[in-house]
């Protein structure tokens, strides 16, 4: 995965990293409601309203705030997790970036372009060509082989035969699925037929994938296989993904950052290691409590400044080195490891600190710029 940002304290849910609509972001989206019911534009337009909490609402007013005032960038070439249990709001919000459900209130940009103000020829056009959707439900036609099911995004496109179908097979191999292009999808296991939703998906290029719970109905074993298949994808794209999920172990798996959703709002916004090192809530803490910590947090959080003496001999490890790579190599070598940057020895890490991150202790880093790591507002 790709990059870490090094700040060490949370990112709070209003403020990720920068306002909205940075000159990295692809989608910039800006306090976004989606309310459900009569009359649902006064909601957000009242502030007494708006603050109700869910139930107090449903019973005022008959509607549900599906997605309340929510704000965050989708950054170029990053997989932007939206996690959170059922009922949330992940779908409704993901499927507001495009307009499959219309907004309420708020902005949503697409490369500075104003998603709200599209007309439906411009929507289409954002959906089939610039933010593709791969759903839980492959959506496959059954009567049409593997290949034309992957050429079928080309052919609405107007694409020609030919171009398509080698198109296709250069996507159906991607994914492997090589020598199953003839095939039906109903002679495909579900993994294959996930494999399939998501070469027909890559087929027209998208700047964008957006997966809704592709893989919830997959079973576990062929669910960490299409994990790893979106990793490669990503890292050998680089393609910016919106990916929903449930599942805290894939969100923290695929996640660049996670978006984390409650009753509308997204609680917290941050790396898999700032979710899980500084929840901003009790309820994130509950979230993450059984989380392996040393195989999320990295040494970058776990080290403190080195003496010239350290800084000069010891292992080496690269700074986003898991806690858990760490604990293996000062056991090993039993000095403190060097935590090095391109060439440079940005601090240490000794097995109290390592041993600290385990147990949970709120313990860095005498190197870290914040000291003691303070739990998020
Ligand atoms: N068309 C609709 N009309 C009324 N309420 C809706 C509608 N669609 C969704 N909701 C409500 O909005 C809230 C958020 O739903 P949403 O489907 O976005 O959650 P989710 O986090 O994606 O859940 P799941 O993981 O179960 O798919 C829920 O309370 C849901 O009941």
């Amino acid at each position: 995965m790709s990059t870490t940002t090094g700040t060490p304290a949370s990112t709070p849910a209003r403020t990720p990293a920068g306002p909205p609509g940075s000159a990295d972001a692809v989608f910039s989206v800006d306090g976004l409601w989606k309310v459900f019911g009569p009359k649902a534009e006064r909601v957000p337009a009242d502030p007494e309203l708006a603050a109700l909490d869910p139930a107090e609402l449903r019973s005022r007013t008959g509607c549900t705030a599906a997605v309340r005032d929510v704000s965050f960038d989708v950054r170029k070439g990053e997989v932007f997790v939206v996690m959170g249990l059922s009922g949330s709001g992940k779908s409704t919000l993901v499927r507001c970036l495009t307009r499959l459900i219309e907004p309420t209130a708020g902005a949503i940009v697409i490369d500075g372009e104003d998603v709200r103000a599209m007309d439906k020829n411009r929507l289409r056009e954002l959906r089939r060509h610039r933010a593709a959707m791969v759903f839980q439900h492959f959506g496959l036609l059954p009567h049409r082989s593997v290949l034309d099911n992957v050429a079928y995004g080309l052919e609405i496109q107007g694409v020609g035969k030919a171009e398509r179908r080698e198109k296709a097979a250069e996507v159906v191999a991607k994914v492997g699925l090589e020598g199953m292009e003839q095939r039906r999808p109903g002679q495909l296991s579900g993994g294959q037929q996930q494999r399939v939703g998501l070469a027909r998906a890559l087929a027209v290029d998208p700047e964008v994938l957006l997966f809704d719970e592709p893989f919830s109905a997959l079973d576990p074993l062929i669910r960490r296989d299409m994990q790893e298949e979106v990793i490669r994808l990503h890292h050998d794209e680089g393609r910016t993904m919106v990916f929903i999920t449930h599942d805290l172990n894939e969100a923290l798996r695929l996640g660049d950052r996670i978006a984390l959703m409650r009753d509308g709002r997204v609680v917290q916004l941050g790396t898999p290691e700032e979710i899980v090192g500084s929840p901003a809530d009790d309820y994130v803490r509950e979230f993450v409590r059984d989380v392996p910590r040393e195989q999320v947090m990295t040494v970058r959080t776990a080290m403190r400044a080195a003496s010239a003496a350290e800084a000069a001999r010891g292992p080496a490890l690269a700074p986003d080195a898991t806690v858990s790579e760490a604990i293996e190599v000062v056991a090993r070598s039993g000095d403190p490891a060097r935590v090095m940057d391109q060439g440079r020895c940005v601090g240490v890490v000794d097995s109290a600190a390592l041993l600290g991150v385990v147990a949970g202790a709120d313990t860095p880093a005498a190197g870290a710029p914040d000291g003691p790591r303070g739990e998020a507002a």
